[in-house]
């Protein structure tokens, strides 16, 4: 089990190496569940998790895409929307909640959000999550880092124009309670008042990767392959988060 870790490095301010060891310990926290299930036998996660954001507008294409990333690349894909659908279908304590706040086209309270995606991620044997439509709000954003710890390795925005959204989202078909004209209005005024700032964040952070999301489904994912293929053609030690594998050694005192 991963118990200490040690500065290779005393030029390391102190805030760094205790920002990477709580990482760390929320990652050792996520893998409670898993060692729960192997009867008491303590399993820690082998790698550090790779987070990808996904995010763009309603009807932009982002659960297409990841149907793509994940047969392609072998990502872990959690749908934000579609753990949230599962709670009301689950007639859970939240459901009633959740249905009416996406019929309304507005956001649920991040800590109900984050609680499923941290549920999730305990749960999957893979490191490597595709997190799609979170986080919509500056709330969500700040609330993930909060109870999971991590930080997104990549974010990815679909940017479609609104006519486009609007015209896939009423073809959908899906029975979806929000996929009407009525509520795909509100949904693109949250989108710009809500979600845009948290894509001006990563931008800001040098992390978004922009994809123009018009064209075939295709001819889309031809923008998004070269993204994951250059993190798949980095070498393993290097790949997920050089600063914690270069910066820190973390003994095994199992
Ligand atoms: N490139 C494309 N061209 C035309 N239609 C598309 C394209 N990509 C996806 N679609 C279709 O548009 C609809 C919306 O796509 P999708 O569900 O992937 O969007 P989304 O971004 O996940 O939306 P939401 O945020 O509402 O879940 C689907 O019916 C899908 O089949
Ligand atoms: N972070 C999120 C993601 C989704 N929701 C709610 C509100 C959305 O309109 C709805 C559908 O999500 P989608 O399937 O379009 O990704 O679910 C939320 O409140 N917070
Ligand atoms: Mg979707």
């Amino acid at each position: 089990m991963w118990r200490r870790v040690a500065s290779l490095s005393s030029s390391i301010s102190s805030s760094f190496l205790a920002q990477t060891a709580s990482r760390l310990n929320t990652w050792e926290s996520l893998t409670t569940g898993i060692a729960q299930q192997a009867k008491g036998v303590i399993a820690p996660k082998e790698k550090t998790p790779f987070i990808t954001f996904v995010l763009g507008g309603p009807g932009s294409g982002k659960g297409t895409q990841c149907i793509k990333i994940v047969e392609t690349f072998g990502f872990a894909h959690l749908s934000a929307g579609d753990l949230l659908r599962r709670e009301i279908a689950s007639k859970s304590a939240d459901g009633a909640m959740i249905l009416n706040t996406i019929k309304e086209g507005k956001i649920v309270p991040s800590q109900v959000t984050v609680k499923l995606i941290q549920k999730e991620m305990e749960l999957s044997d893979n490191h490597k999550f595709l997190i799609d439509g979170f986080p919509r709000t500056e709330e969500n954003r700040v609330s993930f880092e909060q109870i999971i710890g991590v930080e997104p390795n990549v974010v990815l925005f679909f940017d479609c124009p609104e006519e486009e959204m609007v015209k896939r989202v009423l073809n959908r078909n899906e029975g979806r309670v929000d996929d009407n004209l009525e509520t795909i209005k509100k949904r693109l005024t949250v989108f710009q008042a809500l979600s845009l700032p948290v894509i001006n964040y990563y931008s800001e952070k040098g992390k978004l990767y922009t994809i123009k999301a018009i064209g075939t489904e295709d001819e889309i994912f031809e923008q998004v392959r070269p993204i994951f293929a250059a993190f798949e053609a980095i070498p393993l030690n290097t790949r997920w988060n050089w600063n914690i594998s270069a910066l820190v050694v973390v003994i095994d005192m199992s």
